[in-house]
């Protein structure tokens, strides 16, 4: 479960640039939920995202994963129950490692180092079985260097890493967004199975409106540092790409007629 309570961070405060980032925002997903973010640029998604991974402190506001407050825990502390997927395929896995390698070092970040055995046939059997399920082929390369990976194929890595250690919350940002459409729908599934199958607690950054129609729980619409829009149940059911860009359409114009433009 995530619970983010009157988050607040401005940047530049007190400057005539000061950009109010995250504005009171409250959101609240339960254990197991996959909620979809969307908003325009600037609408302080990114920043939302850093901000539970710890990357960025809050100027004021509560962060909780499963009850535990972590407002004050440092990135690297957090990191052991959080994994994030970033847009470029370059940040999340080692290029100069090989396939098998880089799922042994994930392997040893979610587990107590002192079991490692190296690459032995028991782990890369399990690696060969979760790189299958991907539908890329990726089971049979892993003696190769991920830096002769497609992007989609990198992409698709860096997920299968990040879910390994049934992480409480997987923060997914614009992850396909670099990918072709194809690719990019390919690693939607794989996330959707991984998200299902480890009952993943997970927020997903994206500004593919057909992608956050058709996958997650709930749409969580962001509009200068708030939660203005959110659908779920059988209204997410039946929403159409349509609808969520109405919703965009509306936003932005008000906020122009509310800047005076
Ligand atoms: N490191 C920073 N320094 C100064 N201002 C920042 C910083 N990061 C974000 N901002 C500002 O905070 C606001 C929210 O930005 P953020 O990147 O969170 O939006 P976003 O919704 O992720 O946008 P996009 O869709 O373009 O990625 C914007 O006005 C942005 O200019």
């Amino acid at each position: 479960m995530l619970e983010i309570r009157s988050a607040r961070k401005v940047f530049y405060a007190g400057q005539p640039d000061e950009k109010v980032a995250l504005d009171n925002l409250d959101l609240t997903l339960q254990t197991g939920e996959f909620g979809v973010v969307i908003g325009s640029n600037g609408a302080g998604k990114s920043t939302m995202l850093n901000a539970v991974s710890g990357a960025l402190p809050l100027d004021s506001g509560q962060i909780a994963i499963n009850g535990d407050d972590v407002t004050d825990t440092p990135v690297h502390k957090r990191a052991k129950r959080i994994a994030r997927v970033f847009q470029d395929p370059m940040l999340g896995t080692a290029a100069s490692m090989t396939v098998a390698e880089n799922m042994l070092l994930a392997d040893l970040r979610s587990t107590d180092r002192t079991l490692a055995r190296g690459l032995n046939a028991k782990r890369l059997a399990d690696y060969k079985d979760r790189l299958a399920a991907l539908g890329l082929g990726l089971e049979n390369r892993l003696d190769t260097k991920v830096e002769l990976l497609s992007g989609g194929q990198r992409q698709s890595l860096s997920l299968i890493m990040a879910v390994g250690g049934s992480p409480d919350l997987l923060l997914l940002d614009e992850h396909t967004a670099a990918l072709d459409p194809r690719t990019a729908d390919l690693v939607m599934q794989a996330t959707v199975r991984a998200v299902d199958t480890f009952k993943l607690t997970t927020l997903m950054v994206t500004h593919n409106m057909a992608h956050a129609v058709d996958y997650g729980h709930r749409v969580i619409m962001l509009d200068a540092g708030r939660v203005k829009l959110e659908i779920g149940g059988d209204e997410k059911a039946n929403v159409t790409v349509a609808k969520l860009v109405d919703h965009f359409a509306v936003k932005t114009d008000a906020m122009m007629l509310g800047a005076g433009a």
